[in-house]
C-alpha cells in the first residue's frame, strides 16, 4: 500500500507491463517455480527408474509355481524326484532321463566354484530346455529344504550333491566335511520330517574299498581302511544312511559308483583334464604304484550309471515312517555301480591319444601320497542280480563319445567367446 502512495498513476501505467509485483505476488511464483522444478525432478527420477531399471525379479508366487511345475509328473505312476547336484555331471544326466520317461524333476544345485561355474550353467541350460527347474540352493539351507519339501511331495530323493573328487580333500578338508556329511545329515532331517517320506537313493563311491587288496571289491568286504578324507566322508555318509534307515524307517540304497566319466563331465577327473592337456601340447603327469606298478581303475560309462541309478529308484521300497516316526523296518541297500573291467591309466592315454590324434607329453612319477589308490575293480553281481542291469559301454566307446563331446562344446564355447 504505502509504495501505491508514493507512485503517480502515470507511472503505475508505465510500471505495469514492466511486470511490477507486490512482494507476495513474488513470493507465490518463487514457490510455485520451486515446486514444479521438484515435481519434474521426481518425474524423471520416476521415468528413469521403469526404463532403466533391470527386470523383475520374479515373486515368490513365480518361484513356487517354477518349482511345482518342474516337479509334476505326467501319470499318476510315475515319481516326483528331487535331485541333489542337478547341476553336476551325474545329476544333469540323471535328471534329464527321469524327466524324459515322465517322472517330475525338481533339481537343487549350489553352483560352488569346485570346477568352472560355466559348465553347471550350460547344464543348467539342457535342463531348462527339458522343463527342469533347479533351485539354486545348498543342502545345508534347512528353511530351504523345508519350504520344498512343503511345496511337493517328493516320492524319491535322488542325492548326487557332494564335494566331490579325492585329491582335493587335502587342499580344503572342511568343504567334505559341509556337503558330505552336515549336508547329508540336513537333506536326511528334511526326509525325516516330510510327510511322505520320499525314499532316498545316493551316490556313495568306490573309494570306500580305500586299502582293501581284494578283488574285484564286493559290497561284502570291508570299508574301514580309507585312504582319503573324501573316502572317509562317504563312508561316514553311509553309516548316517544306517543311522536314519534304522531310527526312521527311511528308504535307502547306496550307490557305490566307481570312476564315473563321459560326455559333461567334470574337469578335474584326470580324463577330463589329461584330454585339455594333450590337445594344448603340455605334460600330463601319470602315477604308478611302487616297483613301476600299474595304476588302474574300473572306469565307468555315464549311461551306465544313470540306468543304475534308475533301477535303484525303481525298485526302491517306500519309506515307512512319517513326521519323524518309524512306523516298521525299511529297505537298506548298498550297491557297487562299476564296469567289472579295470584299465590302466596309462592305456586311458593310449585310447585318448589315438582318438585325440596327438601324443600326450608324458611324466610318469611314483604315485604321491595324495589319496589315491593303487587300483578299482567292481563285483556287479548284486547289480545285475537285484537290478537286472550289466554296464554296457566300454572304455573306447565311451571315451569317443567323451571327446567328441568336449571338442564340439569347446569349440562352440570359444567361437561364442570371440
Ligand atoms: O570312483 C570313485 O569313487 C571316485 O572316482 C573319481 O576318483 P578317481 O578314480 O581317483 O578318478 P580321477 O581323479 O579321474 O583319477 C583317475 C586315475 O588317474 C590317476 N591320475 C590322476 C591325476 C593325475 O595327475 N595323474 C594320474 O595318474 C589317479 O591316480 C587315478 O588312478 C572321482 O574323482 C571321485 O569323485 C569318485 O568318487
Amino acid at each position: 500500500m504505502s509504495v501505491m502512495k508514493t507512485v503517480s498513476v502515470s507511472n503505475i501505467e508505465k510500471l505495469k507491463p514492466e511486470k511490477y509485483y507486490p512482494p507476495f505476488i513474488h513470493h507465490h511464483r518463487f514457490r510455485f517455480f520451486k515446486r514444479t522444478l521438484w515435481s519434474s525432478i521426481f518425474l524423471i527420477f520416476i521415468l528413469f527408474f521403469f526404463i532403466f531399471s533391470p527386470s523383475p525379479s520374479p515373486t515368490h508366487t513365480d518361484w513356487e509355481k517354477r518349482v511345482t511345475k518342474s516337479a509334476r509328473n505326467t501319470t499318476a505312476s510315475s515319481f516326483t524326484v528331487l535331485v541333489t547336484g542337478a547341476a553336476g555331471f551325474v545329476g544333469c544326466h540323471v535328471s534329464l532321463a527321469l524327466k524324459h520317461r515322465g517322472d517330475g524333476v525338481l533339481g537343487l544345485d549350489n553352483f560352488n566354484r569346485y570346477y568352472d561355474p560355466n559348465l553347471k550353467r550350460a547344464r543348467r541350460k539342457l535342463l531348462t530346455r527339458a522343463g527342469i527347474f533347479v533351485v539354486e540352493g545348498d543342502i545345508n539351507d534347512s528353511q530351504l529344504l523345508r519350504k520344498l519339501f512343503d511345496l511337493v511331495p517328493f516320492t524319491h530323493v535322488m542325492h548326487l550333491a557332494a564335494q566331490a573328487g579325492v585329491r582335493y580333500a587335502m587342499q580344503n578338508p572342511s568343504s567334505y566335511i559341509h556337503s558330505n556329511v552336515n549336508g547329508f545329515v540336513n537333506l536326511l532331517e528334511a526326509c525325516k520330517l516330510a510327510n511322505p517320506q520320499p525314499a532316498v537313493v545316493w551316490a556313495s563311491s568306490s573309494s570306500v574299498y580305500g586299502l582293501n587288496s581284494k578283488v574285484p571289491f564286493s559290497e561284502k568286504d570291508r570299508t574301514d581302511q580309507p585312504a582319503s578324507l573324501y573316502a572317509a566322508t562317504k563312508k561316514a555318509g553311509e553309516e548316517i544312511a544306517h543311522t536314519y534307515n534304522h531310527i526312521y524307517g527311511i528308504s535307502i540304497s547306496g550307490l557305490r559308483f566307481f570312476t564315473v566319466y563321459g560326455p559333461w563331465g567334470r574337469p578335474d577327473m584326470a580324463y577330463f583334464f589329461f584330454t585339455k592337456n594333450i590337445l594344448k601340447g603340455k605334460q600330463i603327469t601319470i602315477f604308478e604304484s611302487a616297483n613301476h606298478g600299474t595304476v588302474a581303475r574300473d572306469f565307468t560309462y555315464i549311461d551306465d550309471i544313470v540306468k543304475g541309478c534308475l533301477s535303484a529308484l525303481d525298485t526302491a521300497k517306500k519309506s515307512t515312517g512319517s513326521g519323524g516316526k518309524k512306523k516298521g523296518n525299511a529297505q537298506f541297500r548298498i550297491y557297487n555301480l562299476g564296469n567289472t573291467s579295470p584299465v590302466p591309466v596309462t592305456e586311458l592315454v593310449t585310447i585318448l591319444e589315438k582318438l585325440l590324434k596327438v601324443k600326450a607329453k608324458r611324466k610318469v612319477v611314483p604315485m604321491p601320497r595324495n589319496g589315491d589308490v593303487r587300483f578299482t575293480h567292481a563285483n556287479i553281481s548284486r547289480w545285475q542280480r537285484e537290478l537286472g542291469y550289466m554296464p554296457a559301454t566300454d572304455l573306447k566307446s565311451g571315451l569317443s563319445k567323451f571327446v567328441k563331446w568336449y571338442l564340439n562344446f569347446y569349440s562352440a564355447s570359444k567361437k561364442k567367446s570371440v
